[in-house]
């Protein structure tokens, strides 16, 4: 096996005065290029392991090795500029613009003022805020996800191998966490950093994880697996019960849109008027066509009383369009989990999401038949898996759904 890029050995804490240590012997791997997640019940010492590791706390005994090297005695400034850092409500410094906020490290490391404002905007642009729009902003006049957005940013900015990320999402409203999972996946995609991140929340383990270490009391560590085999084969009750009912639907939350075959609509150009796209729904035999502009951005939904009365609209053509039938709302990106598409469904009173690329062009549909049929196929590999010998690691299945 390949050098961890995190090894953790016999790793504890005694806080003093206190009866019990907060973090017992823990052993543990993290894979260089990974995300690994600690979760587990309040209190059960997820924090303080992972305060150790960039040693904001300092462990009574045990050993912490960042590629190979004992880092266990070394300077801790030193150790820490290796290693990002993100919290939840990140503590930005509120007399600091957010390019000052982001260039922290950096100013501290002395790089020329140049290279500091390439690499802000370089940041800013890669957690998705405008450079030219947020850089001279002041951190109150951030929403909260934004702001969280700037942590991450800085976190990144001296290009540390290592993320240690604590509850960085928890403060956020469902909506925008769930946004900021999202893009933190496809972000991840890009830099490939070795991220240890900590919630309490099992489904955002799952959805996040590469690996996930379900701990109980004293980070004793009671399955350390694949979210996959966590789910399909739980090493105990405890698991079992942490999990919680729902392990099926909860399997939705690991599969990806992109992985699935997407289903059609009938589109037609708004552009190319109400006529265009009567003719294109009635071949489709569909209720309602999907009007896309001309950079083929989904737009409205329109049935066929809807094209009726455009063709009829005075305005004319194109224009009309834009005023019938339904705006499209539940639309998600490809590496948007299928539980999330569910949900946006339930949600929308059209049948079915719409899926567009990155640049919010049209790629497809996710409706119930193709749920239907993800869950039927890993339900059946769950069954495998559980039948087989699969309660073993398998390293390999989420490794090759990133390298895609
Ligand atoms: N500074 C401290 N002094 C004494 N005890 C502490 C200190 N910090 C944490 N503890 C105790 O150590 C144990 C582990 O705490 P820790 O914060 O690491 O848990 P956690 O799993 O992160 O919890 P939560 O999910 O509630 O944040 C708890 O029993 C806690 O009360």
């Amino acid at each position: 096996m390949t050098e961890p890029m995190i090894r953790l050995e016999g790793l504890t804490k005694r806080y003093p005065g206190q009866e019990h240590p907060a973090v017992e012997a823990l052993d543990l791997d993290v894979p260089a290029g990974e995300i690994v997640i600690l979760v587990g019940p309040s209190g059960c010492g997820k924090t303080t392991t992972m305060k150790m590791v960039n040693r904001i706390i300092e462990p009574t005994a045990g050993r912490i090795l960042l590629e190979g090297e004992d880092v266990t005695r070394v300077d801790p400034d030193r150790l820490r500029r290796r290693i990002g850092y993100v919290i939840q409500q990140v503590g930005l410094f509120p007399h600091m613009t957010i390019a000052q906020n982001v260039a922290t490290v950096p100013r501290l490391l002395g790089w020329p003022r140049q290279r500091v404002a390439a690499r802000t905007d370089e940041l800013l642009e890669l957690v998705g805020l405008d450079p030219a729009a947020y850089r001279d902003r002041y951190p109150k006049a951030l929403s909260g996800g934004q702001r969280q957005r700037v942590g991450v940013a800085r976190a990144l900015a001296a290009d540390p191998p290592v993320m240690l990320m604590d509850e960085p999402f928890g403060a956020l409203d469902p909506i925008s966490r769930e946004r900021l999972q999202n893009e933190f996946l496809r972000l991840q995609e890009e830099i490939r950093k070795t991220i240890v991140f900590v919630t309490h929340d099992i489904d955002e383990a799952i959805k996040m994880g590469d690996r996930i270490a379900i701990l109980r009391e004293r980070s004793v560590v009671a399955q350390y697996d694949t979210p996959e085999n966590v789910l399909s084969a739980p090493a105990d009750d405890f698991v079992r019960e942490f999990i919680g009912s729902g392990a099926s639907l909860k399997r939705l939350g690991l599969a990806r849109v992109r992985d699935f075959a997407l289903a059609d609509r009938p589109v037609a150009l708004m552009a190319e008027g109400p006529a265009a796209a009567l003719a294109v729904l009635q071949r489709s035999g569909a209720d309602a066509v999907l009007l896309l502009d001309d950079e083929r951005r989904p737009r409205r939904w329109a049935g066929a009383r809807d094209l009726a009365r455009a063709a009829d609209d005075p305005a004319g053509g194109a224009r009309a369009l834009e005023r019938v039938g339904m705006e499209v709302r539940a639309v998600v990106e490809p590496q948007a989990t299928l539980a999330g598409a569910l949900d946006a469904m339930l949600t929308s009173r059209v049948g079915g999401v719409v899926v567009v690329d990155p640049r919010g062009a049209y790629l497809g549909a996710v409706d119930m038949s193709v749920i239907m049929a993800a869950a039927e196929t890993m339900r059946a590999a769950a069954r495998q898996a559980a039948g087989g010998d699969g309660a073993g690691d398998g390293p390999g299945a989420r490794t090759a759904e990133g390298a895609r």
